[in-house]
């Protein structure tokens, strides 16, 4: 067996593992249902009675991987970025933080408390700017297009870099290449005088991110539970280089060191 087919069976096994159990629990009457999360709803697509509603099981598992990769590598991306850039600018974090402890205290974030996150909404969308985790999008074109001078011909793959857009000067002024989250203060649309196309992390159109508002959640809660634990520090040893594998990585992982705030943690 090729290396890769084993990787690819051994992955099924492992999402086939995870359903099994779920299924078990049912079975021996622990749970009345698959689960009310996205991996019950699927599982209880493939047990569907109707046919032709049915989610085969070769789909119930590209499904999970499709949400795995698509959800955990991103958002994983956006956090490292996040926690340097903050490290590296300590003006930012301490406003972060201030806003984190206004809003929550020391208790757990909450939903209602999230949605008041307004510095932390500008850190994201800086960040997502500078080291946004996808560098583009493929399109197939679908019939001959003029664009002004060009002719896009029909059945060609194109590769619509927002990163490009997210970099360039004219879009964002001669200071694109730096971190300065102000620019989001009056939100995307002024931030972007109104041009939808200057700024797309979750891509645009009809094929836009299905988890954009679950990714900048969780990217909120996690970083509000680290700014009250923690200050951050970037540490010497950090070399700065990020580089695309799929989603944009920093390719010596990004050392930095966390303070306790609290004596007692
Ligand atoms: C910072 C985090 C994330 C970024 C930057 C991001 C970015 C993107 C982009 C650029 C696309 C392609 C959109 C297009 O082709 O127009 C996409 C698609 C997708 N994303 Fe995300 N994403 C993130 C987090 C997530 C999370 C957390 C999930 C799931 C829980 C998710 C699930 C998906 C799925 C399923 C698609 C395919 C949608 C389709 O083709 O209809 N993403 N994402």
């Amino acid at each position: 067996m090729l290396e890769a087919e084993e990787l690819a069976k051994g992955i099924q096994d492992c999402v086939l593992k995870i359903v099994k159990t779920r299924e078990d629990k049912v079975v021996k009457g622990e749970a009345d249902n698959f689960g009310i999360d996205f991996l019950g709803l699927l599982i209880n697509a493939y047990h569907d009675s109707d046919e032709n509603n049915k989610l085969s099981l070769e789909d119930l598992v590209d499904e999970c991987k499709t949400f795995y990769f698509a959800g955990q590598d991103t958002v994983n991306s956006l956090l490292a970025w996040m926690v340097l850039l903050l490290a590296s600018h300590g003006d930012w974090q301490e406003k972060a933080r201030r806003e984190v402890i206004e809003i929550f205290g020391n208790q757990y974030p909450n939903s209602e408390g999230l949605s008041k996150l307004k510095i932390m909404t500008m850190i994201i969308n800086e960040t997502l700017r500078l080291y946004g985790p996808s560098n583009g999008m493929l399109r197939r074109v679908g019939r001959e297009v003029q664009m002004e001078k060009v002719v896009l011909p029909a059945n060609i793959d194109i590769l619509i870099a927002n990163v490009a857009l997210h970099h360039d000067p004219q879009l964002w002024g001669e200071d694109v290449h730096l971190f300065k989250p102000d620019r989001f203060a009056e939100g995307i649309a002024k931030a972007t005088n109104y041009n939808t196309a200057a700024f797309f992390p979750f891509g645009l159109g009809p094929r836009t991110c299905v988890g954009m508002t679950f990714a900048t959640t969780e990217t909120k809660v996690v970083l509000s539970m680290i700014l009250q634990r923690y200050a951050i520090i970037l540490s010497p040893a950090y070399v700065h280089s990020p580089i695309p594998i799929i989603s944009l990585k920093p390719q010596h992982g990004i050392q930095v060191i966390l303070k306790s705030l609290h004596s007692d943690a």
